[in-house]
């Protein structure tokens, strides 16, 4: 597959947001993209999906079979897990999609409205259609953000796998989620211009914040499993001494409003 000089913009007058971009992807490499915010990694990776045509230059021999696993699913369909899939199922003739739930940890999930899951369960469904079809070429925005360790540690393999059968594997990943993995090529967007080094950069950390959140003591398991389980740092702090304080009588529990990598508090 082949980039020849790709610029974009998404309107007539709009600044470029990608320039002259020139790239060859072969079968069997896997590519980690990074680059900050508004960096134009997703537009890059719907450039290649084939959602979205070059303004200029051209994209030629991409792979016929694409899947593609967006940042944000969009899990406002009236469908539960199982429909959905059975119906991207049908739409790619009939691809099997019951060794990817297994795979990816979603049995609990397969009766659940997508409107209903987590970001990071929407995301496994992305990626369990984006992987179905075996595809030549996958495309995965972000796929770290948000999954479980468990998912975390079994996408590299998984990367890994669709490159030994010839597919491209190319993934937006601030986290550095695929290194390690020997022939990673390495991506970065830099003002609008695709640059490939020969070492790895350093994986881009996003700003830091953290909030602290009161709630019945109650409901505190609930919301911490689900903190964590849409890949924040969550923990509990100890109620406050003070007698006065309200805090005394409810829980309060920090989130670090930034994706954890490996630990989980
Ligand atoms: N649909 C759109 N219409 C107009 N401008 C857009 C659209 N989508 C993205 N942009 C703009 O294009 C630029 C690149 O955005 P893009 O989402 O590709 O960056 P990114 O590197 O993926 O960022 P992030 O890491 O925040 O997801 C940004 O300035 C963004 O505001």
């Amino acid at each position: 597959m082949r980039l020849s000089k790709v610029s974009f913009r998404y309107r007539r007058r709009d600044p470029l947001v990608i320039e002259d971009a020139d790239a060859q992807l072969a079968p069997g490499d896997v590519i980690e993209l990074i680059g900050v915010n508004g960096a134009g990694k997703s537009t890059l990776l719907r450039l290649l999906a084939g959602l979205a045509r070059p303004t200029t230059g051209t994209i030629a021999d991409r792979p016929p079979v694409v899947g593609f696993a967006p940042d944000r699913f969009p899990a406002a369909q009236p469908f539960t897990v199982t429909a959905y899939l059975r119906h991207m199922s049908r739409v790619r003739g009939g691809a099997r999609w019951e060794p990817w739930t297994e795979r990816l940890n979603m049995g609990h999930l397969l009766a659940t409205p997508l409107g209903d899951l987590s970001k990071g369960s929407a995301h496994k469904v992305g990626l369990a259609q984006a992987l179905m079809a075996d595809p030549g070429l996958l495309i995965l925005d972000e796929p770290f953000a948000g999954l479980d360790a468990d998912t975390r540690e079994a996408l590299p393999a998984i990367a890994t796998e669709v490159a030994g059968r010839g597919g491209i594997v190319i993934a937006s990943d601030h986290q550095g989620g695929l290194r390690g993995l020997p022939g990673l090529r390495h991506w970065s967007m830099v003002d609008g211009h695709l640059k490939e080094s020969t070492v790895a950069p350093s994986p881009v950390t996003p700003a830091q914040a953290t909030v602290a959140v009161t709630l019945p003591a109650g409901e505190l398991p609930r919301f911490l499993a689900r903190m964590r389980e849409e890949g924040f740092r969550a923990r509990e702090i100890p109620p406050q001494t003070d007698e006065s304080s309200p805090q005394t009588r409810e829980t309060g529990a920090a989130v670090q409003a930034a994706r954890e990598t490996e630990e989980t508090a």
